[in-house]
């Protein structure tokens, strides 16, 4: 089957009389790879997922496949693109594998069996490392089980387009590894469209096959992490002075120098001694 591709003409989003998104273009997103998002704070990008994700209304024309997604109906919309909110789950009183399963056939997904719907579910509980959490209540989990256990439920449904929005923000170092790996692998093995949000510039450079860099609710750049991670954008949109260098291994790192409107350190710590 031929990998899901997503257009993104002309959109603006906003709150209220308030415009968060202007006018926003990307050429088409293909299946198969991972485009991160990033950007500084307030950028608009958990905005432009919203939107992506049918929860915002948006102006202009989001595409899936040929087929307009705006005005699709909250069922139709959630079996073709699933959202991962940057807030974690509710504590509500269910298991990690009914949460799951409540979120498979939610969405009217391919499973049409309970036996069957189970067994995905436990896979996909599997493949995400978190199998020993699957009876036990998503009320009493940590931040960071509550978070991959909102993971399985986005990935579970087998989405085209799946959006995540710093799904990794309460993990560890070692499962915030396994989670990008995981999620770059689902991205080649099935096909579809992966649309994370990052903060972490490094690890999306080393994940991502295509880097989108919003500022101010526009594209600043947008391109494979070597053209679209450079000094002169971490200056102009981030206000950093940074290097950017390969490690030993290949992978992109950035030092970042000092803020560029920071007071230089001396000045900031010039404090008038206590009188004696
Ligand atoms: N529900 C809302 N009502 C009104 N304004 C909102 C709402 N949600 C977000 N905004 C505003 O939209 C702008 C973009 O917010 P958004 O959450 O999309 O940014 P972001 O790039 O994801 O930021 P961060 O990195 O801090 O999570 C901000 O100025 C924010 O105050």
């Amino acid at each position: 089957m031929a990998h899901p591709r997503l257009e993104i003409e002309n959109i603006s989003v906003g709150y209220g009389r308030r415009r968060v998104i202007a006018d926003l273009s990307l050429p088409a997103i293909e299946g198969g790879g991972v485009t991160a998002l990033i950007g500084p704070n307030a950028a608009g990008k958990t905005t432009l997922l919203r939107a992506l994700a049918g929860l915002v209304p948006a102006r202009g024309t989001i595409r899936l496949d040929g087929e307009e997604l705006n005005g699709l109906s909250v069922t139709a919309h959630a079996s073709r693109v699933a959202y991962m909110p940057q807030a974690l789950p509710q504590r509500v009183a269910l298991t990690v594998l009914e949460a799951t399963l409540s979120a498979l056939m939610s969405s009217g997904g391919t499973a049409s069996h309970l036996a069957t719907a189970r067994v995905h579910a436990l896979n996909t509980l599997e493949r995400l490392g978190i199998s020993d959490l699957a009876m036990r209540g998503l009320d009493e989990l940590s931040g960071g089980q509550r978070q991959l256990a909102s993971l399985a439920q986005s990935i579970v449904r087998e989405p085209r387009v799946l959006l995540l929005d710093e799904p990794t923000s309460a993990l560890d170092i070692h499962h915030q590894l396994r989670v990008m790996r995981f999620v770059r692998e689902l991205a080649q093995e099935r096909g579809i469209i992966v649309i994370i949000v990052l903060h972490d510039i490094a690890q999306a450079a080393r994940y991502a096959h295509r880097i989108v860099v919003l500022k101010q609710g526009t594209v600043a750049a947008d391109g494979p992490p070597e053209a679209a991670i450079t000094p002169a954008m971490l200056a102009e949109v981030y206000k950093v002075e940074a290097r950017v260098e390969r490690c030993s291994h290949g992978f992109l790192q950035i030092m970042v120098d000092g803020a560029l409107d920071a007071a230089p350190a001396a000045q900031a710590l010039s404090v008038a001694p206590p009188s004696t």
